[in-house]
């Protein structure tokens, strides 16, 4: 980054999970997590939207901690920066908010100092900070991911050829991913491991032979988590109820919770969101596409 530049980050929110890819598959979203950068003296942080206010402003934010945790892995320090953070994605909603904060820090540490990781580097280490490859593999890719974490290796399919239209029913409660997390069981028998596991085989089978009746089937059938966090998403069963009616094929849990995601048939969004409104007032309606592109790096000037 030379001294004059002001750059800007811009990453995307995912959705995780689509029901039973657990930790394995992550779909982003257009919403996004937006830092400018400019060279300064010293860490600080400006923000630029409303939520942004609640953090640390100085080099103990979270996106700033990151930077210098990735610059740390490749042996690099980086020289202070003033950085703009303005977000469209609700915290601890669901829809990857820690993963894009993990991402654009790693943009940032990549830019500041001339680290010029691949993609799948930049994957990899925001996945192990995260613990799990959904949320972050899409915020770094865009479209729709399939993802495994190993302890060796993280690895993914990327498509960019998948679309539909996405209704996010959006509580205007947090609920934190580690709680969400903290419902779930520590073991389950083999049988529920197999049954789990080919229900997620066959949703991602459906999702590239656009059997979409069958995603939604999927979606529905998850073993892994949706049982268990059922009792923190009251409002999941009422949506399951009255969303196929207005062109809903698929709904499931978005990532931890508590937003509700709703896949439907092209056209159908608008329809969806004024019946769902008339069961749940209460809540936040985000029309949304599928973001294709992944995090970007861009100058003021448009390169
Ligand atoms: N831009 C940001 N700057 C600093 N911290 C952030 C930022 N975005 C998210 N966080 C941190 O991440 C927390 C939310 O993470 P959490 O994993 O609980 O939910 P989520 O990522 O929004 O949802 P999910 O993981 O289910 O998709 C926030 O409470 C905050 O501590
Ligand atoms: N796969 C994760 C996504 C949320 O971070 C979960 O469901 O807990």
């Amino acid at each position: 980054m030379k001294e004059s530049d002001m750059l800007i980050i811009k990453v995307p929110a995912s959705t995780a999970n689509l029901g039973p890819g657990f930790d394995s598959i992550g779909m982003a979203l257009n919403l996004y997590l937006t830092l400018e950068v400019e060279r300064a003296d010293k860490w600080e942080v400006i923000p630029l939207s409303e939520e942004m206010a609640s953090f640390p402003k100085d080099e103990s934010n979270f996106i700033i901690q990151i930077a210098m945790k990735t610059a740390e892995r490749y042996n690099q320090e980086l020289r202070p920066a003033k950085i703009g953070v303005k977000s469209e994605i609700p915290l601890a909603r669901g829809l990857g908010s820690s993963a894009s904060a993990i991402v654009a820090g790693i943009e940032l540490a990549d830019v500041l100092g001339n680290l010029n990781l691949s993609r799948q580097e930049k994957f990899a280490f925001a996945s192990e900070i995260e613990g799990h490859p959904d949320n972050a593999g899409a915020s770094v890719f865009g479209g729709l991911l399939i993802a495994c974490q190993t302890a060796d290796s993280v690895d993914a399919v990327v498509s960019h050829d998948i679309d539909f239209e996405i209704v996010a029913v959006v509580p205007r409660k947090e609920l934190l991913t580690k709680e969400a997390r903290g419902v779930l069981p520590e073991e389950v028998t083999f049988q529920e491991a197999v049954t789990a596991g080919a229900v997620s085989n066959v949703l991602v089978a459906a999702l590239y032979s656009g059997n979409y009746d069958l995603v939604g089937k999927m979606m529905k059938n998850d073993r892994y988590h949706q049982p268990y966090r059922r009792e923190l998403v009251p409002h999941m069963a009422v949506i399951e109820e009255h969303a196929p009616q207005y062109g809903a094929f698929g709904v499931a849990l978005s990532g931890a919770g508590p937003t509700i995601l709703c896949l439907t048939k092209p056209g159908a969004a608008q329809g969806l969101i004024a019946g769902l409104q008339k069961v749940l007032p209460d809540m936040d309606y985000l029309s949304l596409e599928i973001d294709q592109t992944g995090s970007k790096v861009y100058s003021m000037t448009g390169i």
